[in-house]
């Protein structure tokens, strides 16, 4: 069976923070964009966050014919499938919500359309289970902001055609992307698995009292943070090696991996946990608006992303390397 790559139409089901962020790439790349919220005032907050993205969207460049006037939002589900070539699913995170979303949006669908969906980790073969043609469904996990960050990594269930793992791999490279295809179907898929990890460790230090939410915060923008924009941990730890490089690395730092470092499960989120992150996170925020600190990330994000192009450019790398 062959898959519609070549697209006109996004549909948009779900217009949250990551929706909205679909759909304002879409529209960048010169798309017509369908979108369908149930949330009374969705449309209006949709606007809203498109226009708050539209500046940094404008710098890196839009496609001919992208305009935010290609955008419609329509009442029901049918009607925003039906004529579309590429649909994205961004509903809440939860799997009975998503096994009966997934029920109506594809039997609505064209039988080639691609259906993708952003869970962060669900798996692909429980919540379309009941789809009609799940040979055409995927998983397209995308990072927020979804219309700057690149990766987008394609997960298969049980019934995904090799096809449809291939066809939704050209269809997110033309809209921009670095599809990442995860091979093996499981839950957190690579890159929640590993920002979890982090994460658990991070609520762990709030509880423990070892340090506040900015601080946590300072150890990774300052540190590690900056250096994972271009090099990832196995390459970084090569380096630490010295000379010598990874074997040298396996053997000097690889007994402090037996040692309680971490923890691992996560603690329980007490309320006094999270009084905790919220009051220290309201305070590294003092009185900036969620919007302006988008807008303050995406201006970050374009210098880093540029600076990385052009480093690697002097290097002899494309972007993708
Ligand atoms: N927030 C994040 O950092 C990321 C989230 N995701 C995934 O994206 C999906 C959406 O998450 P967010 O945008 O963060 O959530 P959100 O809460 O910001 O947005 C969810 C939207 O879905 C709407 N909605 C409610 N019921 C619905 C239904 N039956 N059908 C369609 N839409 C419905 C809500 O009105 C809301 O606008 C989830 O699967 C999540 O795991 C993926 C990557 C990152
Ligand atoms: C917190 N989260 C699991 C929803 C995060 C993601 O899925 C990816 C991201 O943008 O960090």
């Amino acid at each position: 069976m062959s898959f519609i790559t070549d697209i006109k139409t996004f549909a948009a089901l779900g217009s949250g923070v990551i929706g909205s962020g679909w759909v304002a790439r879409a529209l960048a790349n010169g798309l017509d964009v369908v979108a369908w919220d149930p949330a009374p005032g969705a449309e209006q907050a949709l606007r809203k966050r498109i226009a708050n993205a539209w500046p940094a969207l404008e710098k890196q460049g839009l496609k001919p014919g992208a305009s935010q006037s290609r955008l419609r939002f329509v009442a029901t589900i049918e009607e925003c499938v039906r004529d579309a070539d590429f649909i994205q699913e961004s509903a809440p995170e939860r799997l009975d919500l998503k096994l009966d979303l997934h029920g109506r949006i594809s039997a609505a669908a064209k039988p080639n359309a691609l259906i993708g969906s952003s869970t962060s980790g669900l798996l692909p073969s429980e919540f379309y289970e009941s789809s009609t043609h799940p040979e055409r469904c995927i998983v397209g996990h995308p990072f927020n902001p979804v219309y700057l960050l690149p990766l987008v990594e394609i997960v298969g269930g049980r019934n995904t055609s090799p096809q449809a793992i291939e066809a939704a791999r050209q269809v997110y490279a033309s809209l921009g992307m670095q599809p990442l295809h995860v091979r093996k179907e499981v839950p957190g898929f690579i890159a929640d698995r590993l920002l979890e990890a982090l994460w658990r460790e991070a609520l762990h230090l709030v509880n423990d009292g070892v340090a506040t939410t900015g601080e946590i915060d300072d150890a990774i923008r300052f540190g590690a943070g900056l250096r994972w924009s271009f090099m990832g941990t196995f390459l970084t730890y090569t380096l630490a090696g010295g000379d010598a490089g990874m074997r040298h690395f396996m053997a000097q730092f690889g007994p402090a991996l037996q040692l309680p470092w971490t923890y691992l499960p996560a603690p329980e989120l007490t309320e006094e946990l999270i009084d905790a992150v919220v009051d220290g996170t309201s305070e590294q925020r003092g009185e900036r608006s969620i919007a302006s600190l988008e807008r303050y990330r995406d201006d970050c994000l374009l210098a880093v992303l540029d600076a990385v192009k052009t480093t690697k450019a002097r290097h002899g790398l494309n972007f993708s390397d």
